[in-house]
């Protein structure tokens, strides 16, 4: 099972550019989690932070007993052995093989045999659907297809946490629809904890169990999707309509009038409709992270707000119809 993320107070700024304060959240062991932000708020910087690539000048980070902040470097190093990570533009070597790039990681962090590097390495490609190209060089292939092989070179080390930065950036719709499916399908046969990044609001509202939003140098929130989908705030609403009223500017945050006067022209929460999370696909196992999900956000749920409190129940309750129609009847089978 994945590892719990727990983060406290993290405050991070480059000279006298601040660039958040203050964030706590914690990534629940196993679950799949996504960070929003309009551009520049600093969510790669939070990821790269996670790792401890990025020294945040407050704040821990803390995964299995190490502060990924200021412990000593080598329990550092140890425990991003449990990271895989994701990048862009799927960060692929482009003299190398889709083969050994995905090869590349375990032949530089393990003594593992070749015959046995190549038994995880087609595994891996064979999870993300790419049997067949890994003969093939980056630059042969489609966007898409080197987004996926940066994916499987994040599996290769069996990774207790995957974060993925952009993993949508450059994709069509269709690709992303596949994407969102694959991270699905990944958490159900691997049950890692997963954080993603992304702009892309069909990921963010078919994918995460929990959403977060970071803006004006703060967290806006951080929960179960349900708590994002439903909330009020300016940001939040502008954000997930897409719309160019609110608090996010082109270049900058806008001004008190400016607002003032865009505010009765905003979408309320209550007109958003909450589409159904992703399942895994036919023929794998359910995500163990449901249940436990499900008595995590039970045990919280007299502390959300009223309206993620109802759209939460009113989930397990359909949930729970659905599973009462589907499932066998006892003693009924041949
Ligand atoms: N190593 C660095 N040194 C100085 N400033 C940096 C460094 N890395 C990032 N920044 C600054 O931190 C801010 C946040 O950058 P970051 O890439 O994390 O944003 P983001 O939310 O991921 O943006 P996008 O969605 O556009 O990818 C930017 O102003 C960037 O210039």
């Amino acid at each position: 099972m994945g590892i719990e993320v727990v983060v406290e107070g993290l405050t991070k700024s480059f000279g006298k550019q601040n660039i958040w304060r203050d964030v706590s959240l914690t990534l629940p062991a196993g679950e799949v989690s996504v960070m929003l932000g309009p551009s520049g708020t600093g969510k790669t910087v939070f990821l790269k932070s996670l790792i401890g690539l990025l020294k945040p000048e407050k704040g821990r980070v803390l995964i299995d007993g190490v502060d990924m902040v200021r412990s000593p470097e080598k329990d550092i190093y140890e425990t991003r052995k449990l990271f895989g990570l994701m990048f862009q533009d799927g960060a692929l070597f482009g003299s190398l093989s889709l083969f050994d790039n995905i090869a590349f990681p375990l032949r530089e962090h393990t003594r593992k045999k070749e015959s046995e590097i190549r038994r995880i390495v087609m595994e891996r490609i064979e999870v993300v659907g790419l049997l067949g190209a890994e003969g093939k060089l980056p630059g042969e292939i489609s966007g898409g297809m080197r987004k996926r092989a940066g994916l499987a070179r994040a599996l290769v080390l069996d990774p207790q946490i995957i974060l993925c930065d952009e993993p949508d950036s450059g994709l069509d719709p269709v690709r992303t629809a596949y994407l969102s499916q694959l991270l699905i399908d990944l958490n159900a046969q691997i049950d890692a904890t997963m954080l993603i990044v992304t702009h892309n609001l069909d990921i963010a509202a078919t994918v995460p169990d929990n959403m977060g939003m970071l803006f004006r140098r703060e967290l806006v929130t951080f929960g179960p999707r349900e708590v994002l989908l439903t909330s009020d705030e300016p940001v939040v609403s502008q954000f997930l309509g897409g719309r160019r009223e609110g608090p996010i500017g082109m270049s900058e945050e806008k001004d008190a009038a400016t607002l003032a006067a865009e505010a009765d022209r905003t979408t309320p929460a209550a007109s958003r409709v909450i589409v159904p999370q992703l399942e895994p696909s036919p023929g794998l196992p359910p995500r163990r992270a449901v249940a436990r999900r499900r008595e995590r956000v039970m045990r919280m749920i007299d502390a959300l707000p009223p309206a993620a409190r109802s759209a939460i129940r009113e989930t397990y309750a359909r949930d729970a119809a659905t599973a009462t129609v589907t499932a066998p009847v006892a003693g009924g089978g041949a």
